[in-house]
């Protein structure tokens, strides 16, 4: 064991660990951040710097070989239903992962989309907590938020006028793209106003939709329309139209209290170490680049072992993969499951693992009858003239993550608030793959409507242990549709037909995926086909433990005192339509609880 002592060791630095870490040391707390990646984001080499902070080479970034962790993730038990997406490989779908400093925010779209109320609202109740309510966990949004696409409204916030509910001066900027050399292509403007009225009609009520989008001016958080049916355009969180995330974040409170946050690169962890009372007091990692086995390019090699002391506690940000296998090779977790793999079982937590969730997403593309002429030139690459012009100040189409438009709609089996959310972009997708990028990026007369069904009804998904093995990734199995299957595949059949209703007044749109004429039952099939996700969460989620719950509505993992976990995971059901700003949410949360936590020994 290490002789120096931290209050904290935070394992891993994405949009969980690295919110948590800065924000408990601006508090003036000692904290060691292990992050199993390095920082390869400034170093000139393979496309960086530039397919990290350029928002629109974000797929590239996803593909980077020096911060990808490619997890291949099963969607079905059935071999033969898998077999069936010609995104499958042997060893099952790719799903990527990043892993360096910033964790998924260095490569994620940037897309900031609040959650709805109801998630919030559905935790205050799970838990008996109203802190957990929509209304008060909107202080923790505007601690994370500084919110650049309402510049009047910014303005009117030092007159007290403050009705859009946004954050001002938080640490992550959150703009739109300024579409200058948008306005160059009016045939593509007109194919998005075209597109946008169509939406608009396909809504109903009148004139409803159209005075909800006079009122908040197309914000999704904009509280006053948020969580209503309509067309939006997309907030990312750029700063000057860079990417920026718990990256930038970490390495700002790093140089402005170098004494109290210690950001340790390379560092797999691969333990808790816990006492004979159950208490987390320290961390077992490995120190060295590449460990872990899905790396894109592993070393191969075992690092060296080291352990560090936590003078407090030990908390988990390893993301809704990770901090669940942590736990379980810790010996926290089914105790069927440690038995198999000969690891003693200290505290029996059935729900470690369990209750994998994800959205479905599936993408229409639409072959149009000429090439964007924005994208002309375009390589997304260093050097080309889109990126000349995003070099000069962050304009143009390199600005943007490549979403036109968004649509938020009810399906027939909606339950509660919109389920649906259609987002076009101009370029195809048609989700993971080795290889997608290039995809993505080799045609510029496609537009893609990507539906993701939000609120999905399956829990069945687990994460289970492969093997005892550190460095070896668990298992993940998602069983897509095996809970509420039904419902949502209809759900999402009724975004295709949305779509087509929006695309259809397009002007030579050609549906090339899956094809005007899959409908009915084949259009089902196709969808089980060809569905994919990438926000996955709610493996070690807040609840009662004989529930199923693994830490309670205070991060702290049942059954074990010291430890917590604070990302992807935690959530009891996956929130909104975009997971990453609720994750910042609950981090800002959970530094809240963890600082007034009363010392050791002493009751509250
Ligand atoms: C391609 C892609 C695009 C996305 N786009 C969006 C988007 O536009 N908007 C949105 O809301 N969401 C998006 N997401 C999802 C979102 O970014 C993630 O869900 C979110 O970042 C998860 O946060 P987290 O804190 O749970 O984990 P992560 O951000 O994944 O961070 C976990 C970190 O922990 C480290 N780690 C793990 N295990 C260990 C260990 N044993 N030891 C040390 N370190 C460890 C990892 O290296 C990693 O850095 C996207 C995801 C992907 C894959």
């Amino acid at each position: 064991m290490t002789a120096e002592a931290y209050d904290y060791v935070i394992v891993g630095s994405g949009a969980g660990g690295g919110t948590l870490a800065a924000r408990l040391a601006e508090s003036g707390a000692k904290v060691l951040l292990l992050e199993a990646g390095g920082d390869p984001c400034n170093e000139p080499a393979d496309g960086l710097p530039g397919q990290y902070r350029v928002p629109a080479f974000h797929a590239r970034a996803s593909e980077h070989p020096a911060m990808s962790w490619n997890f291949k993730v099963n969607h079905y038990a059935d071999p033969a239903q898998a077999a069936r997406d010609d995104k499958w490989s042997a060893g099952g779908v790719l799903y990527p992962r990043a892993s360096l400093l910033g964790g998924c925010t260095a490569h994620n779209a940037m897309i900031y989309l609040a959650a709805h109320d109801s998630d919030w609202d559905a935790i205050a109740t799970l838990t008996g907590d109203p802190s957990w309510s929509a209304r008060r966990m909107r202080r923790w949004a505007r601690k994370v938020e500084d919110c650049r696409h309402r510049p009047v409204w910014r303005w009117l916030r030092h007159l007290g006028l403050a009705p859009t509910g946004h954050g001002w001066n938080g640490w992550l900027r959150v703009e739109r793209f300024e579409p200058q050399d948008a306005w160059r292509d009016v045939w593509m403007l007109w194919q998005i106003a075209v597109a946008a009225c169509a939406a608009l009609r396909g809504i109903g009520g009148g004139i409803l939709p159209w005075l909800r989008l006079a009122l908040g001016k197309g914000d999704p958080n904009d509280v006053r329309v948020a969580g209503s049916e309509g067309v939006w355009y997309t907030p990312i969180s750029t700063s000057g139209h860079h990417r920026t995330g718990t990256r930038e974040r970490l390495l700002d409170v790093a140089s402005r209290h170098p004494g109290c946050l210690t950001l340790q690169l390379n560092a797999l962890v691969t333990r808790v170490l816990l006492d004979e009372q159950a208490r987390a007091v320290g961390v077992e990692y490995r120190q060295g680049e590449r460990l872990y086995g899905v790396c894109a390019r592993p070393s191969g090699e075992d690092g060296v072992r080291r352990q560090v002391h936590a003078r407090k506690e030990v908390i988990l940000c390893g993301g809704a993969f990770n901090s669940p296998q942590l736990l379980m090779l810790s010996g926290i977790g089914p105790r069927e499951q440690l038995d198999a793999h000969g690891i003693r079982c200290q505290v029996e937590l059935p729900g470690v693992g369990a209750n994998l969730q994800d959205r479905y997403e599936v993408g229409l593309i639409y072959r149009m009858q000429r090439p964007w002429a924005s994208l002309a030139g375009a390589r997304f690459a260093e050097g080309d003239p889109l990126y000349r012009r995003w070099q000069l100040d962050g304009s143009g189409l390199y600005g943007s993550n490549g979403a036109a438009l968004a649509v938020t709609r009810r399906s027939t089996v909606c339950e509660g608030d919109p389920d649906l959310f259609m987002m076009a972009m101009l370029v195809p997708f048609r989700g993971y793959y080795p290889g997608y990028a290039e995809a993505v990026y080799g045609a510029h007369d496609r537009l893609t409507w990507c539906v993701l069904k939000g609120h999905t009804r399956n829990r069945r998904g687990r994460i289970s242990l492969a093997s005892a093995d550190p460095q070896e990734p668990p298992r993940i199995d998602f069983n897509y549709f095996d809970e509420g299957g039904e419902q949502d595949l209809q759900a999402l059949v009724d975004a295709v037909q949305m779509v087509r209703d929006i695309a259809g007044p397009m002007q030579d749109a050609s549906e090339e995926l899956p094809g005007g004429g899959v409908r009915g039952e084949a259009l089902k099939q196709w969808i089980r086909d060809n569905a994919w996700g990438h926000h996955a969460s709610c493996t070690c989620a807040i609840g009662p433990r004989e529930q199923g719950g693994v830490v309670d509505g205070n991060f702290k993992v049942h059954g074990v005192s010291g430890l917590r976990v604070v990302d992807a995971s935690v959530f009891p059901r996956i929130p909104g339509f975009f997971i990453v700003s609720a994750i910042y949410q609950i981090a800002e949360k959970a530094a809240d609880a963890i600082l007034r936590e009363p010392p050791r020994g002493e009751s509250p």
